[in-house]
């Protein structure tokens, strides 16, 4: 059995979100939390290794993610997707162009694509521009991000700022052509000396235009958009077949069918981390209807052991109905967490509310609950790690980009189910939606089934 793609993702969110796409386009795929836990004999089409190097000092992310590269080849990956925010998240020294740059000598290669659309979230590329709906990154919520802050939205300078060599653009005119007009501009831009092209993406068809452009690549980089483009240039499937129609994972031991997909029956719990504007609404949306409690921010400094117990009481007092699962939650408005920011240093906030988060993840699993629901990639990669996961099987969509996992167990006593949900993803029921589908409930009364919709999305800019 050929790897066709081994994927190294910055973050866990951004993994599960990838991963989702890959199964979707009908790819049979594996999850893993860790290069270490790679199986000796993994029958799989594709592997995503989920890291946590999105805001790490540059040469950690360098060698975590050498060691990713170096595992998946292995396995036989045939071409590598680093996999990076579709809002392209990095601080100002990287780490997405050195990363880049080190994969790529890795690979014996002087060239890749920089892609980090994803259209069905509203993430497009127009004249080498990232948009976020219909605000340019650097005006979107994204300018407040409380670790990477994002204030440029031009993928050519901020590649070039980070990165060792020149950017190329491959304008939407181009994209339009087709794969082979694609293919003749990335030719032309490695010849004149380009390391990076940066292609204009405006939609689905520019996706797959551009999957099938890059089949030839060693090293792909972008969002999720461009793993669901490749894997249907290598599966022949069309968007709408992909839209309409689950994977067929029946011969496959780490995929499970949606529609066969269950769910375990012990407590929920929802963590929220994730400081950005679309979960600031879910969790504004989801206090309406479940008990929740705004994380103590001074006694996550100073008294991390009593408040840790406190709180994990409280979860459990709480964890009375089976469709109003607690929620615990940090997330605050941009001028709340800047206030927090100046008082306590904003890498050591952000570091201790994600371990706690994690700390607070793997009591409550001690106690029984079984079901997490989880905002934020950095949090849900401090929650992953202190949960012990060592990989996942990927399950059903509850928005795009956002499927329900479960952890892989030799012991299924121990299984646990986890969403991860990137921090702008999803519509504001999405907490909701999450905890009603694992209590088993109906989501077809859910507007659009999860999926996000049109009217909403108008409003959400
Ligand atoms: N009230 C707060 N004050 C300061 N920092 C906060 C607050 N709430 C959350 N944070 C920190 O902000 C960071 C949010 O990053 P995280 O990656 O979890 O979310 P996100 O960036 O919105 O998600 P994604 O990366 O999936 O887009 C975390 O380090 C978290 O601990
Ligand atoms: O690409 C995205 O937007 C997400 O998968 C992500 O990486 C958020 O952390």
């Amino acid at each position: 059995m050929t790897l066709r793609i081994g994927v190294i993702a910055d973050d866990f969110t951004g993994a599960t979100d990838i991963a989702g796409f890959l199964v979707s386009a009908g790819l049979r795929t594996a999850q893993l939390n860790s290069p270490k836990h790679a199986p000796e004999n993994l029958d799989a089409d594709a592997v995503v290794i989920s890291l946590k190097t999105r805001s790490i000092p540059a040469q950690e992310a360098i060698e975590q993610s050498l060691g990713a590269c170096r595992v998946l080849r292995q396995l036989g990956a045939e071409q590598i997707i680093f996999k990076y925010c579709s809002t392209f998240d990095s601080t100002a020294a990287g780490n997405i162009g050195p990363v880049t740059d080190a994969l790529l000598e890795e690979l014996g290669e002087d060239f890749t694509v920089v892609v980090p659309a994803l259209p069905v979230n509203g993430r497009t590329v127009y004249q080498s521009n990232l948009f976020v709906h219909h605000q340019p990154l650097h005006e979107s919520g994204m300018k407040d991000h409380p670790v990477t802050p994002m204030t440029d939205s031009n993928l050519l300078r901020l590649m070039e700022a980070q990165g060792s060599g020149t950017a190329a653009p491959v304008p939407f005119a181009i994209v339009e052509q087709g794969p082979d007009a694609v293919r003749e501009a990335l030719d032309q831009a490695r010849a004149e000396g380009a390391r990076y092209a940066v292609l204009d993406t405006l939609n689905h068809d520019h996706l797959d235009t551009i999957g099938q452009a890059t089949t030839g690549l060693r090293l792909l980089t972008g969002g999720s958009g461009i793993g669901a483009g490749l894997a249907r240039a290598l599966t022949g499937q069309s968007v709408q077949q992909d839209q309409a129609e689950a994977p067929d994972p029946a011969d496959h031991d780490a995929v499970s069918p949606a529609e066969d997909w269950s769910f375990t029956s012990g407590a929920a719990v929802v963590i929220s981390g994730s400081a950005s504007q679309m979960t600031n609404r879910q969790v504004q949306a989801y206090s309406a209807h479940a008990p929740h409690t705004a994380l103590d921010i001074p006694r996550v400094i100073d008294d991390a052991a009593g408040y840790l117990a406190e709180l994990s009481s409280w979860v459990l007092d709480n964890s009375t109905s089976d469709d109003a699962a607690p929620m615990v939650y940090a997330t605050a408005a941009p001028e709340a967490v800047r206030q927090w920011q100046q008082s306590y240093g904003a890498e050591r906030l952000s570091a201790a509310i994600e371990d706690f988060f994690g700390q607070l993840a793997a009591r409550l699993r001690s106690e029984g609950v079984t079901r997490f629901i989880v905002a934020g990639g950095e949090t849900s990669g401090a929650v992953t790690q202190a949960l012990g996961v060592d990989g996942f099987e990927v399950g059903p969509q509850i928005a795009p980009g956002v499927p329900w996992t479960r952890s892989l167990e030799s012991d299924p006593q121990r299984r646990i189910d986890l969403t991860l949900k990137s921090g702008n993803f999803g519509d504001p029921d999405f907490f909701r939606t999450a905890v009603q589908m694992s209590a088993g409930q109906s989501n077809n009364d859910q507007p659009n089934n999860g999926q996000p919709d049109a009217a909403q999305q108008e409003e959400d800019r």
